[in-house]
């Protein structure tokens, strides 16, 4: 059985995502930790979340804290700490902002939970990670990002709908930055096992329309209802689940990759790795040559994105 810690637990994404994670058969512990001055809403959302466990036959020790270092013996700790972007805004306007809360944050877990896997959910996602990765001193394979697991649901969604099939059948996935970077891998795309561009209707596939749909998708939500929230609290459950279960499975995550594809790295970005209970393990791949152009014009943006942060930081010490 295990604990699961979630950062940021007072926020949109925290608090369902505690929802959805409290539903993973493995979890038995979970810790929502919020800033000082934030007593009163965790005890709310502890005890509101209690109801549902008690509605739905959950079993989870629920408890709350304004300290991190009660996050000492997690397995998993998620951060969602960090402020969200408006809708007039790119993610990589949060950079530096949330570097601060996330090397803050990081340094103390890398201390008080040295054997955890540390999830970042925090935006920019893929910088977030090389902060939390550099500041915790934790392993490459213990920290990780939601990455471009969301966008790769995103696009799934709209290929099932386009080619009227369940959502099961289809296998994709997007690659490099969550963001405006990203890079569909139409070549790892497949639809009840026959690749995509074997199948009669691959021809009229509005791929350009659909890959726009989902860079912007974050930002659509935003605009009409204030946050993203249950795609990534469902995303987020499922990358728990993955790894208390330890179940191997390839998911399209934010992780250090050194030359991996093609030779391309020393970043952390969406890449396709196996997840189990000892962590994140990027996967060796060959893809097709404007993948591999795509891929590297996404890892030299947030490899400078990612450096620029950085120094700041050091400045900033
Ligand atoms: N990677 C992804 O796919 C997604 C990432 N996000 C990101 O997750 C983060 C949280 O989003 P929301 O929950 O919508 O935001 P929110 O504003 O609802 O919640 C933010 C949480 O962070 C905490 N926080 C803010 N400043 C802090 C500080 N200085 N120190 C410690 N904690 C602090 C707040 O108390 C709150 O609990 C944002 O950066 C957002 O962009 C959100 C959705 C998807
Ligand atoms: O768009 C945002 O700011 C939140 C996010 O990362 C997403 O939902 O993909």
């Amino acid at each position: 059985m295990a604990k699961v810690t979630i950062l940021g637990a007072t926020g949109n994404v925290g608090t369902f995502a505690a929802h959805t994670i409290s539903e993973i058969p493995y979890v038995s512990d979970m810790l929502l930790v919020g800033r000082p001055g934030r007593e009163h809403y965790l005890a709310g959302c502890c005890r509101d979340l209690s109801d549902s466990f008690a509605a739905r036959g959950t079993d989870v020790r629920l408890s709350y804290s304004t300290d991190l270092l009660d996050a000492e013996g997690s397995d998993v700790i998620i951060c969602t700490a960090g402020v969200p972007r408006r809708a007039d805004q790119n993610r990589n306007d949060l950079a530096f902002e949330n570097a601060q809360i996330t090397a803050k944050t990081a340094e103390t877990i890398g201390q008080c939970a040295p054997d955890t896997l540390l999830f970042v959910v925090t935006n920019p996602v893929d910088v977030m990670t090389a902060v939390a990765l550099k500041y915790s001193g934790l392993k490459p394979r213990q920290v990780f990002g939601l990455g471009t697991h969301l966008d790769s649901m995103r696009l799934k969604s709209l290929i099932a709908r386009y080619f009227r099939v369940h959502v099961s059948e289809v296998h994709t996935r997007i690659i490099g930055e969550h963001g405006d970077s990203m890079v569909p891998l139409w070549s790892a795309t497949t639809i009840g096992g026959i690749r995509i561009s074997n199948l009669p209707t691959f021809s009229g596939l509005p791929a350009q329309e659909m890959i726009d749909t989902v860079k912007t998708s974050g930002e659509a939500i935003i605009r009409d209802k204030g946050a993203t929230v249950y795609g990534p609290g469902e995303a987020i459950a499922t990358l728990v689940r993955t790894i208390l279960g330890n179940e191997n499975r390839i998911l399209t995550v934010s992780r250090y990759i050194k030359r991996e594809i093609h030779g391309i790295g020393d970043v952390c970005i969406g890449v396709p790795a196996r997840i189990n209970r000892d962590g994140v393990f990027p996967i060796p791949l060959s893809l097709e040559e404007d993948e591999i152009a795509g891929f590297a014009e996404s890892v030299e943006k947030i490899r400078k994105i990612t450096a620029e942060v950085m120094e700041r930081l050091e400045e900033a010490r």
